[in-house]
């Protein structure tokens, strides 16, 4: 950043208008902004010597981390995109040394549901992808991304985090409001607008879950539903994870088609392990696993899409007497049940 040798000329409220992502500096060094109308400089310059002493640096060590900070942030703003077009798992070995037969491409916008028993292999699978396995872990499966070895960095590298999970049990233990904690996000992925962002993710969080909450909300004071609900839509819109992986989302409490369009819709790989049929057959495939190995992959066939209108159906009715409970109303039984 040929530009970092003369930024801190300029004056404060430039420097935020220009870089908002700057304000992250003074926030993190506990930096009060009285004047905006202040260059940088001579705003270092006044700080008095104790304040400094306390941070262990001087005027000039103060100028030179803003500096390095504000060139850091360039850079990962100018880092490309971890662009994925699709992901290719090839076959390892099941647990009884069983060659996997099949290897298998995903791609962006697919919904791949993981059936399988207990113990069969489904969260090492999910591990694999995660770690872009190299041959290297129990099953000795290889992941591809966009058909080649992915650079040994991508695997270790949190920019480069391929997985984002949505696990079955979220509790939130920061005492700051669901608005502060979207923000603290946004500007952590250098994202511009980062209340607009906030109150954007509330009310498609607000789709998903009964009760509506909004930004002032206390992270700690969302139920169970609430908090999936919330994540799922910091997920679709925050997260730069291409894929994202749902652990049993039918047993949340919120709008579980709702929240899978939602995460489609960002063009998004989600591989969702679920024993329901609805979310089963809204996918394109299934892997079974057993013994260890991908047992088979199951293309949704045109029947199973057939029946998942009528499955969405009952779903509906379904959903519509959760609602009356949840309501504290009488049900309202309707002819489609009184056949
Ligand atoms: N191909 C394999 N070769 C050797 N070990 C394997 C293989 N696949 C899975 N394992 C091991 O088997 C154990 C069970 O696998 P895993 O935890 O993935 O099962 P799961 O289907 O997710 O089970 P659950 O439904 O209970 O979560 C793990 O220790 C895992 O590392």
């Amino acid at each position: 950043m040929n530009e970092s040798v003369l930024l801190e000329e300029f004056k404060i409220k430039d420097l935020l208008d220009k870089y908002p992502y700057s304000k992250e500096f003074f926030n993190i060094n506990g930096l009060p902004i009285d004047d905006v109308d202040n260059t940088v400089k001579d705003y270092i310059d006044s700080l008095g010597y104790v304040f400094l002493e306390d941070m262990g640096l001087n005027q000039e060590d103060l100028i030179k981390r803003f500096r390095s900070f504000m060139c850091r942030m360039k850079a990962i703003r100018e880092e490309p995109a971890f662009n994925i077009r699709d992901i290719t798992i090839l076959g390892g070995r099941d647990k009884t040394e069983r060659p996997e037969e099949k290897d298998l491409k995903i791609c962006i916008g697919e919904i791949i549901c993981i059936v399988g028993p207990t113990g069969s292999g489904k969260s090492r699978l999910l591990a694999d992808i995660e770690w872009m396995a190299q041959r290297d872990t129990p099953t000795r499966r290889q992941i591809l991304i966009n058909g080649s070895v992915p650079p040994n960095d991508w695997r270790f590298s949190v920019e480069h985090k391929l997985v984002a999970q949505l696990s079955q049990n979220m509790n939130f233990v920061m005492d700051v409001s669901v608005g502060e904690f979207i923000i603290l996000h946004a500007q952590s992925r250098l994202i511009d607008n980062s209340e607009r962002k906030a109150q954007e993710i509330v009310s498609h969080a607000n789709e998903l879950s009964g009760e509506r909450f909004d930004i002032n909300t206390p992270l700690t004071s969302l139920s169970g539903g609430q908090s999936r609900a919330l994540m799922v839509a910091d997920t679709a819109f925050l997260s730069t994870s291409p894929i994202v992986l749902i652990d049993e989302i039918e047993n949340a409490g919120i709008n579980r088609k709702k929240a899978l369009e939602l995460l489609i819709g960002q063009n998004k790989i989600v591989l969702i392990a679920t024993h329901d049929p609805l979310l089963a057959l809204m996918g394109n495939k299934r892997i079974v696993v057993k013994n260890g190995g991908i047992q088979k992959v199951i293309t949704t066939t045109s029947n199973e899409k057939k029946g998942l209108l009528r499955l969405t159906e009952i779903d509906n009715i379904l959903m519509k007497y959760r609602e009356s409970l949840r309501n504290g109303q009488l049900l309202e039984i309707g002819d489609e049940l009184l056949w």
